[in-house]
């Protein structure tokens, strides 16, 4: 089963070919761990997560290593652990740091568990690898790619001539474009940090060139080499990601390790968006995975609808879609309710996974598979996507979720409406609706009910109102 997949370097579609096909290895760059993952914070996850399951898949579960890390050193988790010490929290500041960081991957991998997602092979946290981005940083130093100023140690970009191949920018574009922190330490100001002094009272680690801390960069690269070696087959992340994140990782790992090539391929998915802009903290508009899921909405929908957009278009959240998302997985839940695990991967969900990592193309293929298939076979080829896993089911226990609920009442409002104005037409025919979609009606006197029959199906509602 040939895969094949858009390179970000080359910009081209390629087929893919392992460099061990016994040992497939991915890196993908995880969550700064500080607060609560955003809705877009998870589309590299269940993206990466498909592409996990569709390696393990065409290589065998054996044989793919995947290993996404937590970024667990950064100036906004010290900011909160220096706030909770000024409330008066017990503890050194280094506790408290590690207590948010702790606590922040426990709600991701609360989070993103909910959503169906495998955990990594591994993953690291960036406190555990300190010796070896101090070794590499050294390196680096040594062969001339690198040097210390100040208590801090710059990377040279003039040092190395691939600098902008991956973005596709010269230096004087990134110069013009990125915010980049003029210094008065800096022989280009281009160059960007390896190691930064800390203070006493934040975290730090004794270097060669005093104590500090590593760049955001340079995690990346040492934990990618101690877990994955000199060369391994892909690397992905966001699309924010790709300058400078990335640009300066392959600037690292490439000058540290000339041996090898770093990562073979580079995927990079698009943003969730928030009205054309991508959501994220800084700029305040976003909701939590955990606010979704709170809300009522169960993970296989949110999963459902992140899946449904190619991961290289851009995609926003809209109840609508939700909405969607959830009509059919009750379709599909109901349909393979009594399938068992006889039946293998369809063909035409696999070959659309191996094109490029068409999430969508592989949702219609199974919608083709519910109408013309077997329960077996819709089964077996949604789990390749990770829907309709027993995991995932719990939602899925035959009530009406809190958008059906909406619309249930709205159709007995509008049926009481009309009924009170003595328009019989309209009360019957909502009264009709509300039956066929499988809701029983209980009139009294006093009041009306309502209850979820067997063969309740909430699409029918959505498509006739
Ligand atoms: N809106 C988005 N859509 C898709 N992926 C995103 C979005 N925002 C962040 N990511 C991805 O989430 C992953 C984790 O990123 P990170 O922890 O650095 O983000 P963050 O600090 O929460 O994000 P931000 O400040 O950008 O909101 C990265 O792979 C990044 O590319
Ligand atoms: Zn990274």
């Amino acid at each position: 089963m040939d895969i094949r997949l858009t390179n970000s370097r080359t910009r081209k579609k390629e087929l893919f070919r392992p460099i061990d096909p016994t040992n497939v290895r991915l890196y993908v760059c995880g969550p700064t761990v500080y607060d609560r993952a955003h809705l877009g914070n998870a589309r590299p996850v269940l993206v990466f997560d498909v592409l996990f399951r569709l390696l393990r898949h065409v290589y065998g579960e054996g044989h793919v290593t995947y290993v996404r890390n937590f970024t667990d050193v950064d100036d906004k988790i010290n900011a909160t652990a220096l706030a909770r010490k000024e409330a008066g929290a017990p503890g050194t500041l280094e506790e408290l740091v590690r207590e948010r960081s702790d606590e922040t991957i426990g709600w991701y991998h609360a989070d993103m568990d909910a959503l169906g997602a495998l955990r990594p092979t591994h993953e690291p946290r960036a406190t555990a690898y300190i010796g070896e981005m101090i070794a590499m940083i050294a390196g680096l130093i040594e062969s001339g790619h690198a040097y210390a100023a100040e208590g801090h140690v710059l990377f040279a970009v003039d040092s190395y001539a691939g600098y902008g191949a991956l973005s596709g920018r010269s230096v004087e574009d990134m110069i013009a474009g990125a915010r980049v922190e003029v210094a008065p330490y800096k022989k280009n100001p281009m160059d960007f940090v390896l190691w930064k002094p800390s203070t006493d009272d934040l975290p730090g680690w004794n270097s060669p060139w005093g104590r500090g801390r590593p760049g955001w960069h340079i995690e990346c690269s040492a934990m990618s080499h101690a877990l994955l070696g000199d060369t391994f087959d892909i690397h992905g992340g966001g699309n924010d990601l790709l300058f400078p994140h990335h640009e300066n990782e392959i600037a690292q790992s490439a000058c540290a390790h000339p041996e090898g090539e770093f990562a073979k391929v580079w995927l990079h998915n698009e943003m969730l968006q928030v009205e054309g802009k991508k959501m994220s903290k800084s700029l305040g508009n976003f909701f939590t995975v955990r606010d979704l899921l709170e809300q009522g909405v169960p993970g296989e929908v949110i999963r459902f609808v992140m899946l449904s957009t190619h991961y290289r278009k851009p995609m926003d959240w809209t109840a609508e879609k939700a909405r969607e998302a959830e009509a059919t997985l009750r379709r599909w839940r109901k349909f393979t309710a009594s399938a068992d695990e006889s039946s293998s991967a369809d063909r035409t969900v696999v070959l659309a996974l191996c094109d490029d990592l068409n999430t969508a193309g592989a949702i219609a293929a199974l919608h083709e598979i519910y109408k013309t298939g077997g329960p077996h076979d819709l089964k077996q080829s949604a789990q390749l996507l990770g829907l309709l896993t027993p995991e995932m089911g719990g939602w899925y226990d035959g009530k009406a979720s809190a958008s059906a609920e909406e619309l249930i009442e709205h159709a007995l409002n509008v049926r009481a409406e009309a009924k009170a104005a003595k328009d019989y037409a309209t009360a019957d025919a909502y009264r009709d609706l509300l039956n066929r979609a499988g809701v029983i009606v209980n009139d009294t006197k006093e009041r009306t009910t309502w209850e979820i029959g067997p063969d309740f199906d909430p699409s029918i509602l959505e498509e006739n109102m």
